[in-house]
């Protein structure tokens, strides 16, 4: 590794371990989950190789807007309990490697999807990571509170990239399961917002809870779930999927509107332990996992 760390009198090569975090490696396992679905919903079949070619773009791609997001914000991160310790705001990675690092695999990860795809999902590539990094983490999160409602966009897009990157051209249902991350976004990040809310507001980050409250936040976080799950239902009668995926989208779209109203509708004193919100948070991951693989499965599988 070029780059290095001057710690004192010592200089400390960039570890491997800090790169990786860079890119919110766990965040992204779902943004790559979510592309590998769109991709193999798609009809036709694509050469095994060169899916998995894609599918390495959309990681990396979303890796380097990941490394970029921490680059930009390690002054912020270094404010917040839950973000201190990442490997900026510790010190233990310089921002200049950070900014390399971030640029130098973003432009890999779009090159590597034009020879491996096509350029429709090379430049919705690029859009996605120039959303994420310019649009959300730029301009939008620190300006408004609406900035994860508009920014959602860019952890929508990358099904869209899958399915166009098997295809090369748009579809209504990866339409739809856009649509469906963008209304799902608010309610798992607000879930969210909800309990560490102490944390943007040291930051100075105008988040929903720290601007309109928390009561607010909580009747916003229940009207997203109920359009959300219309969204999610919508492919089945639309003939777009089979009852597989219907029933799927159903039941886990009534799970996720009920655990919402349970935190849309509570009021919480000193003291609370945010149950409700904590939970929802959880389930709003297990929902995007289980709901993409039906998606999978439903188009394997069609009852
Ligand atoms: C602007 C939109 C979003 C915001 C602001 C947001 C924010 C967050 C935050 C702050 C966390 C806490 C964990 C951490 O610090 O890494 C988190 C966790 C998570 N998010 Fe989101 N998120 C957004 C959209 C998405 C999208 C689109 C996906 C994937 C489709 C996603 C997947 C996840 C996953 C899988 C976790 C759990 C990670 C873990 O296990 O720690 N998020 N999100
Ligand atoms: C293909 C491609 C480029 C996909 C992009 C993926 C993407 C935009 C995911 C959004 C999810 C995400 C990491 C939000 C974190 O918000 P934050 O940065 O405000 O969270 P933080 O407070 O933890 O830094």
């Amino acid at each position: 590794m070029a780059q290095s760390l001057t710690h004192g009198a010592t200089t400390l090569p960039a570890d491997w371990r800090d790169l990786f975090a860079l890119t919110k490696p766990r965040v992204m396992s779902l943004v790559v989950f979510t592309a590998l679905c769109g991709l193999l919903a798609a009809p036709g079949s694509v050469h095994p190789v060169l899916a998995f070619s894609s599918i390495l773009a959309i990681a990396l791609g979303a890796g380097a807007s990941g490394a970029l997001n921490q680059w930009y914000e390690a002054g912020l991160d270094a404010k917040m309990k839950r973000t201190a310790g990442r490997p900026l705001p510790a010190g233990r990675l310089d921002p200049q490697t950070a900014l390399q690092f971030g640029v130098g695999l973003a432009a890999f990860s779009v090159f590597l999807m034009l020879f491996a795809a096509n350029w429709q999902a090379a430049a919705l590539l690029t859009v996605s990571i120039l959303f994420y990094v310019f649009v959300y983490t730029m301009w939008l999160k620190p300006r408004t509170p609406q900035n994860i409602v508009i920014g959602g966009a860019a952890g929508a897009f990358p099904p869209l990239i899958g399915w166009v990157a098997a295809t090369g051209g748009v579809a209504p249902l990866p339409v739809l399961l856009f649509l469906l991350i963008f209304l799902w976004t608010p309610p798992h990040f607000w879930a969210l917002a909800l309990f560490v809310r102490s944390d943007y507001a040291a930051a100075g980050i105008p988040m929903m809870p720290v601007v309109a409250g928390e009561t607010s936040t909580r009747r916003q976080i229940l009207f997203y779930a109920v359009i959300m799950a219309i969204g999610a239902i919508a492919p089945w009668p639309l003939g777009l999927t089979g009852a597989l995926y219907g029933w799927t989208a159903a039941i886990l779209s009534a799970v996720f509107v009920a655990l919402s109203a349970q935190v849309g509708t509570r009021t919480t004193g000193e003291g609370d332990l945010m149950l409700p919100e904590k939970r929802l948070f959880a389930f709003s991951i297990a929902y995007l996992f289980i709901l993409f693989g039906a998606v999978v499965a439903d188009h394997w599988f069609p009852l």
